[in-house]
């Protein structure tokens, strides 16, 4: 099964040659069920994936590129397809020198030190078909032995070929110039001109980033790669090519062999190989070369069928080893899961999964396990990442194996080397977009930290905010993100996920807010203060009779501050502040609201003293109605049994704040035990004056005291919100007096101050938001249920 090893011979005596053409038809049949699926032989040795199999994919490619659409409907309807190769080799004329021109011009490197060809050897040399004479005629020979004539011009045939004109990267000048590797210095050395700037690229793209299309093409050797029959196929792709011109004219399948050249261990085992001594270090003759033809593999024949084939066996199709035969640059096993596994990861057009086979390639040209075509880096042939990659499977053994690597590996090892870690970068918040918080669990991304699974000696000492045991990396908001188990009896029936949610989405960690940061209100802050923050810094006191209200409700037109209280309370009581919207209990949590609402409270427990802030609370508690969803009912009914849970425990420090603007639909059974009702009303003239003060302190301004009066006089029925966006709107006057290309340059302290007129502008623009009608049911409301009535 396996070939001979390296000859003593030079190989570049006209007796090697002959002896390896020999060699090379006798291994014809079953070269491919070993190196060309890169197998290793009996003596464990690597074999190079040229094989007589390999020539017979090259060929194939050499045929998708070079015949015309009428050979190509000729080979589709080969009946070649189920003979025995060894019958075909019969019935085609596979000649010696074919294998010769397909293992040519590989061995050099490898075995003149192990240098890489294209640096130590100047593939001109190899590209003027003239300077090997004789032997060049029998390389390229056709079966009657009649010489061909030199190359053409590869670039037309490429064109000319059916289905090379289908892909779009073939004649995409971007992809020809994406195909970096075609100015790196390539193992088989430059390029010549035509494939330089014609096809290369593009067909190491077209084909590699284009497999399925490459399926669908009309080409027998494509065909073939779905099925077992390839290599059958491809012994008449072979005998055709040798005898159309357009092999000569540049065609791929010479310049194969050169490309798939076998790592430094390969030595020579591939029949028809010119495979110089160690010692040797002149250029090798004409025979082993391959004139022109060993630049077109190397301008993206190479390449692009190795790409392509490669990603067709990530799609499944095991028979795409030959494909790799075909290049000759992948030694792995074509069944092995492993590089199945990599394709399946890989299997992408854009992936990194059909670049393993790139990686071999290095490591077979070189001697060395550098990767040293990477078409995704623009072709860079010494892509570090491969060595990395070859180095840290540490397998010495299995070159095969360990040239391997995985997209995933390669993405490990690239950000090894953009972030210093091994890692891949936790995505931030802002890789997604604007989304501040996500919904549920945070991602819990590579570089995580370790969760141990035993409870730890500072994990059980932790008893301020832990409230699971496997703390993860949110200690301090004592939250285990994989369902680690609660430290606290009263989570011990939550969900974990739903305790995460509850401290990462609704748990407001935001900045103090001091009751001088709210103006006006000076009776709500009052009242907050006697039932509210008092009993809570002293609940020694404030027991029994003077308990503290379990619920508060803050109604009254919108903007007015009552969220603004809701953290002040929070902050001032020290306690912890969760802050949810009802409307997103009741739609973003669809199915898990009530189940949310039994963790909020669990939570809140734990966390005491707490505030639970929920805003808009008039549509989780509204009343009752006919054809009310089942849903909204259910929170409903969890909200106010937990809201009676709450006194139950004289020690509980946990206080509702429901917010509204729409009171009168509150549930009268709520609204009872909302216990504290208070208006929060649009901010008074002083009120509007402190909110313009506030905001104008922060910012340049020329307004004087009496400008602020006529301001605040003039905004009448603005709420506070209302007068935070007129502030802000007369704040973008001085910006706007800015001439549009100065806005680059200036600088902040050239913006000109805000000026009256600005503000004056600003009321053309910024109107009051709450309408009379609105505050007079808010009145009347308060007269009727609110706690401050007068
Ligand atoms: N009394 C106030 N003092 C200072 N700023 C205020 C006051 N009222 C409103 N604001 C400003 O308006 C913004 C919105 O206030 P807040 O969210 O507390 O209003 P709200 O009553 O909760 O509104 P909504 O009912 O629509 O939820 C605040 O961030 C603040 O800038």
């Amino acid at each position: 099964m396996s070939i001979a090893g390296p000859p003593d011979a030079c190989p570049y005596s006209p007796d090697y040659i002959s002896q390896e053409r020999i060699r090379c038809l006798n291994n014809y049949a079953d070269g491919a069920l070993s190196l060309a699926s890169g197998h290793r032989n009996e003596s464990g040795e690597w074999q190079t994936s040229l094989s007589m199999d390999n020539m017979q994919n090259m060929q194939g490619v050499q045929d998708l590129m070079s015949a015309s659409k009428v050979d190509a409907a000729k080979m589709m309807n080969s009946s070649t397809a189920d003979i025995p190769l060894s019958e075909q080799t019969a019935s085609y004329p596979v000649n010696s020198s074919t294998c010769m021109q397909a293992g040519a011009a590989w061995p050099y490197p490898n075995s003149c030190g192990g240098k890489d060809v294209g640096q130590d050897i100047g593939m001109n040399a190899y590209h003027q078909p003239d300077m090997y004479g004789n032997t060049v005629m029998t390389a390229y020979q056709d079966p009657n032995g009649a010489p061909y004539p030199p190359p053409q011009n590869v670039q037309m045939q490429m064109n000319h070929h059916p289905v090379m004109n289908h892909h779009g990267p073939m004649s995409h000048p971007g992809s020809m110039n994406h195909g970096g590797g075609m100015s790196h210095p390539h193992p088989m050395g430059p390029q010549p001109g035509g494939m330089q700037q014609g096809m290369g690229p593009a067909a190491m793209q077209g084909i590699g980033q284009h497999h399925g299309t490459l399926q669908q093409a009309a080409s027998p050797v494509y065909a073939n790669h779905q099925n077992r029959n390839f290599r059958a196929n491809s012994a008449p792709s072979l005998s055709r090519t040798s005898s159309s011109p357009n092999v000569q004219g540049g065609s791929p399948m010479n310049g194969y062999p050169a490309v798939s050249s076998p790592s430094a261990n390969t030595t020579v085992s591939t029949p028809g190989t010119a495979f110089p001594p160690t010692s040797c270090n002149v250029p090798p003759p004409g025979p082993t070369t391959i004139p022109a033809y060993s630049s077109a593999s190397n301008a993206g024949y190479s390449s692009a069928p190795t790409t392509g084939f490669a990603n067709a066996q990530s799609s499944g199709y095991s028979n795409a080893p030959s494909a790799h035969a075909q290049s000759g640059i992948y030694p792995t096993p074509a069944s092995s899961l492993k590089r199945k596994a990599s394709s399946m990861e890989g299997g992408d057009q854009n992936n990194y999964g059909s670049y393993p086979p790139y990686g071999n390639h290095g490591n077979q040209y070189g001697g060395t396990s550098s990767c040293r075509y990477n078409p995704r880096e623009g072709g860079n042939m010494a892509d570090p990442n491969r060595r990395d990659c070859m180095e840290e499977s540490g397998n010495t053994e299995d070159q095969g194996s360990m040239n391997f690597c995985t997209a995933r590996e390669q993405l490990a090892m690239n950000n090894q080397k953009k972030y210093g870690r091994s890692k891949m970068p936790t995505p931030t918040a802002s890789s997604y977009g604007n989304v501040k918080k996500s919904l549920g669990a945070r991602p819990r991304g590579p570089s995580s930290k370790f969760v141990p699974p035993v409870l730890n000696k500072e994990d059980s000492s932790d008893d301020g905010g832990q409230l699971v045991r496997r703390a993860g990396p949110n200690k301090q908001a004592g939250m285990a993100p994989n369902g680690g188990e609660p430290l606290d009896d009263r989570l011990k029936n939550i969900e974990p996920k739903l305790i995460e949610m509850i401290q990462s989405e609704i748990m407001d960690h935001g900045p103090p807010v001091s009751w001088d940061d709210i103006a006006g209100l000076e009776f709500a802050k009052a009242t907050i203060k006697e039932i509210v923050i008092w009993p809570m810094l002293r609940p020694d006191i404030f027991k029994g009779l003077r308990g503290p209200p379990k619920g508060l409700l803050l109604f009254g037109p919108p903007g007015t501050g009552k969220t603004l209280i809701g953290k002040c309370i929070a902050s001032q009581s020290g306690a912890t502040f969760f802050s949810i919207s009802a409307s997103s209990l009741t739609s973003k949590w669809v199915g898990e609201g009530e189940k949310l609402v039994r963790a909020l409270f669990a939570v809140a427990r734990c966390h005491q003293p707490a505030v639970v802030f929920i805003d808009e609370i008039d549509s989780l508690l509204s009343s009752r109605a006919e054809g009310e969803h089942d849903a909204s009912r259910r929170i409903k009914t969890e909200f106010l049994v937990q809201f009676d849970g709450v006194g139950t425990n004289s020690e509980d420090r946990i206080l509702i704040i429901g917010a509204t603007n729409r009171p009168q639909e509150i549930d009268e059974a709520a609204r009872r035990r909302l216990v504290k009702r208070l208006y929060i009303p649009l901010p008074d003239y002083p009120a509007r004056c402190q909110i313009v003060h506030s905001l104008m302190s922060t910012q340049n301004h020329s307004l004087t005291e009496d400008d602020v009066s006529i301001i605040c006089q003039r905004a009448e029925g603005y709420s506070g919100a209302d007068m935070a966006n007129l502030c802000r709107e007369a704040a973008l006057g001085p910006i706007r007096s800015i001439q549009g290309s100065d806005i680059q340059n200036i600088t902040p302290d050239q913006v000109r101050p805000i000026l009256f007129r600005d503000c004056e502008e600003a009321f053309r623009h910024i109107r009051p938001s709450v309408t009379q009608k609105d505050l007079d049911l808010y009145v009347e409301w308060n007269k009727q249920f609110g706690s401050g009535a007068t």
